[in-house]
């Protein structure tokens, strides 16, 4: 992993730290894309109540077409499945094109769990486990609850 991978990734957990209490029965997530020159596209952490989610808002906040090369650093495995009967993130991400995922922690969560495969499926390079001693804090209490 390069410089950028580390800058970027604590990015996004600084986002989901400023959001963790804040997103209910739902994890707090950090999301930020960045250009393969090293451009920081958008980014987002999951809302109030835990809805929209991290990787949903950072990719609607981008508007046009993501550049070829982009990279997702995100805190949480992105989700295979919503709640809600929106896409999921992992879809989200295969169709807004991105060329590479780093992944921080691996969701427990069934809904959650599985993003990781669907990314991979879709031919998409992925790398999970990425500063997740310095990410874990974020998801203790939500594994608890999973019992
Ligand atoms: N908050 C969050 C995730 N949360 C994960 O997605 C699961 C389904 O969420 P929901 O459809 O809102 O009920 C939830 O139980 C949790 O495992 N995932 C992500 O990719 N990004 C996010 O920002």
């Amino acid at each position: 992993m390069r410089q950028q991978d580390e800058n970027a990734m604590r990015r996004a957990i600084e986002l989901a730290r400023a959001q963790h209490g804040r997103t209910g029965d739902n994890p707090s997530v950090g999301c930020v894309l960045m250009s393969a020159d090293g451009r920081r596209l958008s980014e987002g952490a999951t809302g109030d109540g835990g809805r929209p989610h991290a990787e949903q808002l950072a990719l609607t906040q981008f508007k046009g077409k993501l550049p070829v090369g982009t990279t997702a650093y995100v805190t949480l495995e992105p989700c295979r499945e919503r709640s809600t009967g929106e896409a999921s993130c992992s879809n989200r991400l295969i169709k807004a094109g991105v060329a590479r995922v780093v992944v921080s922690v691996m969701d427990r969560h069934p809904k959650g769990a599985g993003g990781k495969a669907a990314i991979e499926s879709a031919g998409i390079d992925i790398a999970t486990g990425f500063l997740e001693e310095e990410a874990a804090f974020l998801y203790e209490d939500f594994f608890a609850s999973l019992g």
